[in-house]
């Protein structure tokens, strides 16, 4: 069978995408090959998954047809550049799909020259296939290659288009913004505990509350400002609570953990 879709990094978000694409017949295990150096690691994802494995970068590109996702932390990329130097990349190159925080379609395009090439920013609800995903596309870029991509994140989610001036803020806030809902749910349950709750009811009430919310935010189109003014009865429990996460700087916390992590996007591409 042909390999279609090649995978470089079999790690979180590699496995995340790869598991989902499966699952959803996008692809067969057949037109799968993934390039991950732990031996360990390979074994699983063989073992799982059914797919074809190789430690040899330059191998998937030969192979793989359609697509090659770049799924290696921004720290490799450069050697795996080096390491892809002597491939020959022209325009008729599979579509090379970069995941890597901050590296550029400038410096894709350098390392893959000629190529079509798609930066995106995906986040690790894909896994459950409620990502967020946005994508900008490079230079020698068609139709056909923006179609494929945004098929392939919209079977793990919401795929948006922005220019590529914003990725890094999108890596600040949806790319991370993951970690952030969990030190919440976390903190959340905490709070209940701290309050008398056993644990493992703090820790069904905390994430319910959080998904519940995110659920009524999203169908019903009701501005978050709105559904707080809602739950918030005068002289009641929740202004209380409201007063003190203003105390502690909660929205401000939120704020510059987004300009932090969108500033070392725009780190780890220099
Ligand atoms: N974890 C997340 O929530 C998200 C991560 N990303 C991006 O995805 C990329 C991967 O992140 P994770 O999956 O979290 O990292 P990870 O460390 O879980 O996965 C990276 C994988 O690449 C493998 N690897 C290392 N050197 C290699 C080489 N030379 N050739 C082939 N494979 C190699 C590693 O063994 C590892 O399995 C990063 O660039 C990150 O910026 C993007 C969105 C969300
Ligand atoms: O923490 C990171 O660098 C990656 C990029 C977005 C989420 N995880």
């Amino acid at each position: 069978m042909t390999i279609k879709f090649g995978l470089i990094g079999g790690g979180v978000m590699g496995e995340a995408l790869l598991s989902r694409l499966i699952a959803r017949g996008i692809y067969q295990p057949s037109e799968v090959i993934v390039s991950e150096p732990q031996t360990a690691r390979q074994a699983f994802l063989q073992q799982k998954y059914h797919v074809g494995v190789t430690t040899d970068n330059s191998l998937v590109f030969t192979q793989a047809q359609d697509v090659v996702f770049l799924a290696v932390k921004p720290q490799v990329f450069s050697a795996i550049a080096q390491e892809l130097a002597d491939t020959v990349f022209t325009d008729h190159s599979p579509l090379v799909v970069s995941i890597l925080a901050g590296v550029s379609l400038s410096q894709l395009e350098a390392a893959f020259p000629q190529s079509p090439v798609i930066r995106a920013m995906p986040n690790t609800p894909a896994t459950v296939g409620s990502g967020m995903t946005a994508i900008c596309s490079g230079a020698y870029t068609y139709a056909q290659h923006q179609k494929l991509a945004q098929q392939i994140f919209s079977a793990v989610g919401e795929v948006v288009e922005v220019s590529e001036s914003l990725m890094d803020a999108v890596t600040g806030l949806s790319g991370s913004g993951p970690a952030y809902v969990a030190l919440l749910v976390e903190a959340l349950a905490d709070g209940g505990v701290a309050s008398g709750l056993p644990r493992g009811i703090a820790n069904q009430l905390a994430l319910q509350t959080v998904l519940g919310t995110a659920q009524l935010l999203h169908e019903s189109k009701l501005h978050p400002a709105e559904l707080k003014d809602r739950v918030t009865s005068p002289g009641g429990t929740t202004i209380a609570g409201i007063a003190q996460l203003e105390k502690a700087g909660f929205r401000s916390a939120l704020i510059e953990a987004v300009k932090a992590a969108t500033w070392r996007s725009q780190e780890l591409g220099k």
